[in-house]
């Protein structure tokens, strides 16, 4: 298998919701400082090892789209066009979305909240329509069926809406010879993943997205990955997944 095409995703930056330890889903968190940074030298990354693109997606929640325009800033590419789409929005959290991840252990268990942070196919409890933290209202999702608008997603909900975004419009982009870069959530980027490298439901669960450390995925013509990498040193990259697989511990 030969490498044709290379592509590069990016986790966004801590958000004020990871600083705090809080479920987010499609709740529009705002970076943290350290996200701000983290985002920065993800930048930093991608232009020192070489790294250019001709196109970025995105998706409508504030802290991948600010990530990416600072990755852009840092590679003196704002030119670019880039495409935001709610597919790429993070997996929708439900009714644990705000709530604390270790309070919620020490209330439930931390087995009961890895199966909700990490299982394929069981969900967080959903919202109710009227809850105020639904998305249904919002000006952003106005020009869908409000049917689009989860009320929670387990994993494999999630693989079902980003996989026709990926057929449909970022792959046509990639073979059409543009260099993409997607800037997107823990779980929207797990789904893709698990598409791409065929993870099975019982791994999934192990797998684990670090905040804005690009990771490369060279694709070959037929577009299955032939390797993927990050782009930052091993020890590095096992520290920043381990933090997010600690997320889920009751103190
Ligand atoms: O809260 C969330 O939306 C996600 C990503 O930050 O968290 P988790 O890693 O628990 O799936």
């Amino acid at each position: 298998m030969a490498t044709k095409y290379k592509i590069a995703l990016i986790r966004h930056g801590e958000s004020e919701y990871n600083k705090d330890n809080r479920f987010c889903g499609w709740f529009d968190a705002d970076l943290s400082a350290t996200g701000l940074e983290e985002a920065k030298n993800a930048g930093k990354m991608l232009k020192e090892q070489n790294y250019t693109f001709d196109i970025a997606f995105t998706s409508v929640l504030k802290r991948a789209i600010k990530t990416l325009f600072i990755v852009q800033e840092e590679m003196d590419l704002h030119w670019i066009p880039v495409i935001r789409h709610w597919r790429l929005n993070e997996r929708h959290y439900g009714g644990l979305q705000g709530l604390n991840k270790s309070e919620t252990a020490a209330k439930h268990g931390e087995d009961q909240v890895k199966i909700w942070r990490r299982s394929y196919d069981i969900p967080p409890p959903a919202l109710e329509l009227s809850d105020p933290r639904s998305a249904t209202n919002e000006a952003k999702y106005a020009q869908y069926d409000k049917a689009v608008v989860p009320q929670c997603e387990c994993l494999k909900d999630t693989v079902e809406r980003v996989l026709p975004y990926w057929h449909d419009v970022i792959v046509p982009t990639i073979k059409s010879g543009k260099r993409v870069v997607i800037s997107a959530h823990g779980n929207s980027l797990r789904a893709l993943i698990k598409y791409l490298d065929n993870v099975s439901d019982e791994e999934i669960p192990e797998l684990n997205v670090p905040t804005a450390i690009p990771l490369v995925y060279e694709l070959d013509e037929n577009m299955r990955p032939v390797k993927h990498y990050y782009l930052a040193d091993e020890a590095q990259v096992k520290a920043a997944i381990e933090k997010v697989a600690n997320q889920g511990k009751a103190k």
